[in-house]
C-alpha cells in the first residue's frame, strides 16, 4: 500500500496562538518500503504520524493511501507507542486480540491470528501471563504483535523502542527487520537514534528544524541483515550524524541563544576543560 503526502500543513491553536508545525510536507512512501523518520525534538516527527494515522487532522494538504484520503484512523494502518499501552487487567493473549475484537474478527480467527504473531514475537508461553509479569521488553514485543494482528497493510512506530536497554532493543530491531521481510508490509518508523534507522530503513526522512527547511532523504542501500559496527553502516551513520548536528544545533540556539556553538560550547569539544585523567 503506498502512502502519499501532498502539501501537508499542521498548525496547532491554543491560547489565542497559533504555532505553526508542518509545511507544505511532500512525502511519499512506496508499498513495502521501510522509512525511517529522524529529526530534532519537536520538529513534528510524531504530529506527521498522527497525521498518517488519523489521529490528527491535517489544517491544510491531504494524505492518500492507495489513493484515497485519509481522515481518521482505519484498519489498514496498525500504530506501535513508545509505551506498549496494553491493559493491565486483560492477559497477554486478550491484550493481542482486542483490536481484532473491536474489528468484529470472530472469536476462532481472533484466537488463530493472535496465537500466530504470539509465536512469531516468541511469546507462546506467556500468552496466558498478566502485564505485570513481563519484561519492557516483552511488554512492547505484545504491543507489536497486537499491531500486527491486525493485518493492516501499513505500520506505523512511533519511537517504539526508546524505553529498553540496548540489549532488548537490539533484539527487537532484529525482530521488526525479520517481520518486515516476511510481510512485506510498508513500515513508518519514527525515532532518535541514527544507528537504528540506518540498521532498519530502506530510505531515511531527515525532518529539518524549521518549517521553513526541506527534508533531506538518504537512500540506505546496503545488504540486510545490518550490523552495528559494519563499516558501510558506520560510514552512513557518520554522514547522517554531520546533517541532524547541524539541525540539533539550531535548535539549541533557538534555545539557549544566538551565540550558542555545539563545538564551543559542549564541554566535550573544549581543551579547556580539564575532566582529569580517570576520564
Ligand atoms: N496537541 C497539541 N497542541 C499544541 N501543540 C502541540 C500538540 N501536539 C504537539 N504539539 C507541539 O508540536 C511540536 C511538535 O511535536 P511532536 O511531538 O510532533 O514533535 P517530535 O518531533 O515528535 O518531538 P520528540 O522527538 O521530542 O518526540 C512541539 O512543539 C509540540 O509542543
Amino acid at each position: 500500500m503506498s502512502l502519499i503526502m501532498e502539501g501537508v500543513c499542521k498548525k496547532y491553536r491554543s491560547a489565542n496562538k497559533e504555532f505553526e508545525i508542518l509545511r507544505n510536507v511532500e512525502l511519499t512512501v512506496n508499498d513495502g518500503e521501510f522509512v525511517c523518520i529522524l529529526g530534532p525534538s519537536g520538529c513534528g516527527k510524531s504530529t506527521l504520524l498522527n497525521i498518517i494515522a488519523g489521529f490528527e487532522k491535517v489544517t491544510d494538504g491531504k494524505v492518500l493511501l492507495d489513493g484515497k484520503e485519509v481522515n481518521s484512523p482505519g484498519p489498514d494502518r496498525a500504530v506501535v507507542f513508545q509505551e506498549h499501552a496494553l491493559f493491565p487487567w486483560l492477559k497477554v493473549i486478550d491484550n493481542v486480540e482486542f483490536g481484532m475484537k473491536i474489528e468484529g474478527v470472530s472469536k476462532s480467527e481472533r484466537r488463530e491470528r493472535a496465537l500466530k504473531y504470539l509465536d512469531m514475537m516468541h511469546l507462546t508461553n506467556f500468552k496466558d501471563c498478566f502485564v505485570h509479569e513481563l519484561s519492557g521488553g516483552m511488554k512492547q514485543r505484545v504491543a507489536i504483535a497486537r499491531a500486527l494482528c491486525l493485518d493492516s497493510n501499513i505500520l506505523l512506530m512511533d519511537e517504539p523502542f526508546c524505553s529498553l536497554d540496548s540489549q532488548t532493543r537490539e533484539l527487537l530491531q532484529l525482530e521488526v527487520q525479520r517481520i518486515w521481510w516476511n510481510t512485506k508490509k510498508t513500515i513508518v518508523f519514527i525515532t532518535h537514534s541514527i544507528e537504528e534507522a540506518v540498521l532498519l530503513a530502506d530510505r531515511i526522512i531527515l525532518m529539518p528544524s524549521s518549517i521553513d527547511s526541506q527534508m533531506k532523504e538518504f537512500k540506505i542501500q546496503l545488504a540486510r541483515p545490518r550490523q552495528i559496527g559494519n563499516v558501510d553502516v558506520t560510514y552512513m551513520v557518520s554522514k547522517i550524524m554531520k546533517e541532524l548536528k547541524k539541525e540539533v544545533e539550531k535548535v539549541a540556539k533557538s534555545e539557549y541563544d544566538e551565540g550558542w556553538n555545539l563545538e564551543k560550547d559542549s564541554i566535550l569539544y573544549n581543551d579547556n576543560n580539564d575532566m582529569g585523567i580517570g576520564l
